[in-house]
């Protein structure tokens, strides 16, 4: 069986699409456009481009765009006044600070004072634990991107067996909250699960998000399962550098059902589902009824 390749991009440009549509209606209704402000510290060359990226696609689907580089050295104190005027700021539906943030600034601090109502990464305290109750909230990028794929590639996902490999704030401990949401039956595992191999081989769903480069090996994949490759790991290979998952995709996409690449599959969507989550907090900061986009 050869797999069937989630095309992360196009499901992107779809999700685009449907946002522009919505952002349009918005702009008409209540006169202003959603608001997207990005913050980064410092000048690292791959942040930079991300910050850039997530700039040209919320002004791609029509909204506003405001971003705020800040030298590496800046002080807590100065980011925590910043943060508090995006807050106050009433063109500014989302607020996205860049992570890692440079080593002596307090990130936890820094996402505490987001106003939970423009956390369009799902970062604050509240978000995430709006998520592990079951309460509507925003939903951090990557793991959303990751289930809107699944749905998309596998429809109702009830009763399931879903392993994540990863536990992180980030990525697996929201996706092991999405997908129990959605009926699955989750496995979380992580450095210290014993038997990895013989647990993927058990799952219909494998989400992979450890950050070590083809780490989840293909063999170990059941025929016909779907794989969610949330890794990006640039390696040299051949002389060259290259981005490889956290999925060994050549044998993999040789059993699996439906796995996604590296780039072109979860990246593209991290980044739609980033302008997604601006709109939803426009919507709802409007008091209006979101849109279902998915
Ligand atoms: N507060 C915060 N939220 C984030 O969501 C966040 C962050 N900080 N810091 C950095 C990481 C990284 N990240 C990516 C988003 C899209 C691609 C992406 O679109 N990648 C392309 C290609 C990448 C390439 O060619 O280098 C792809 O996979 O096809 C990658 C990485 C979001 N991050």
């Amino acid at each position: 069986m050869t797999a069937s390749i989630i095309d992360g991009k196009a499901h992107a440009a779809g999700l685009g699409e449907r946002i522009a549509a919505s952002v349009a209606a918005l702009a008409g209704t209540a006169g202003t456009p959603p608001g997207l402000a990005v913050v980064l510290v410092g000048e690292d060359p791959a942040s930079a481009v991300y910050v850039r990226n997530k700039g040209r696609t919320a002004r791609g689907v029509g909204m506003a765009s405001f971003e705020h580089v800040l030298p590496a050295d800046t002080t807590q104190d100065a980011l925590m006044k910043l943060i508090a005027e995006l807050n106050a700021d009433d063109a500014v539906d989302g607020i996205l600070v860049q992570l890692p943030l440079p080593a002596h600034l307090d990130s936890l601090a820094v996402i505490d004072a987001i106003d939970p109502a423009k956390d369009v990464d799902g970062l604050h305290p509240l978000n995430a634990g709006r998520l592990a109750s079951g309460l509507p909230g925003l939903v951090s990028c990557t793991p959303l991107g990751c289930l809107m794929l699944l749905r998309a590639t596998r429809g109702d996902l009830s009763g399931l067996d879903a392993i994540v490999v990863g536990r992180s704030i980030l990525v697996g401990k929201p996706v092991a909250q999405l997908l129990l949401a959605e009926n699955c039956t989750v496995t979380l595992a992580h450095s210290r699960t014993r038997d990895l191999a013989r647990k993927v081989a058990a799952a219909d769903i494998v989400v992979a998000a450890v950050g070590q480069p083809e780490m989840v090996k293909g063999a170990w994949i059941k025929p016909g399962a779907t794989v969610i490759d949330v890794g990006i790991n640039r390696v040299e290979r051949d002389g060259e550098s290259v981005l490889v998952g956290d999925v060994e995709f050549g044998v993999a996409s040789r059993t699996a059902g439906a796995i996604t690449p590296v780039p072109g599959g979860v990246g593209p969507m991290t980044i739609m589902c980033l302008i997604h989550n601006t709109l939803v907090a426009a919507y709802r900061r409007r008091g209006l009824s979101v849109p279902r986009l998915w």
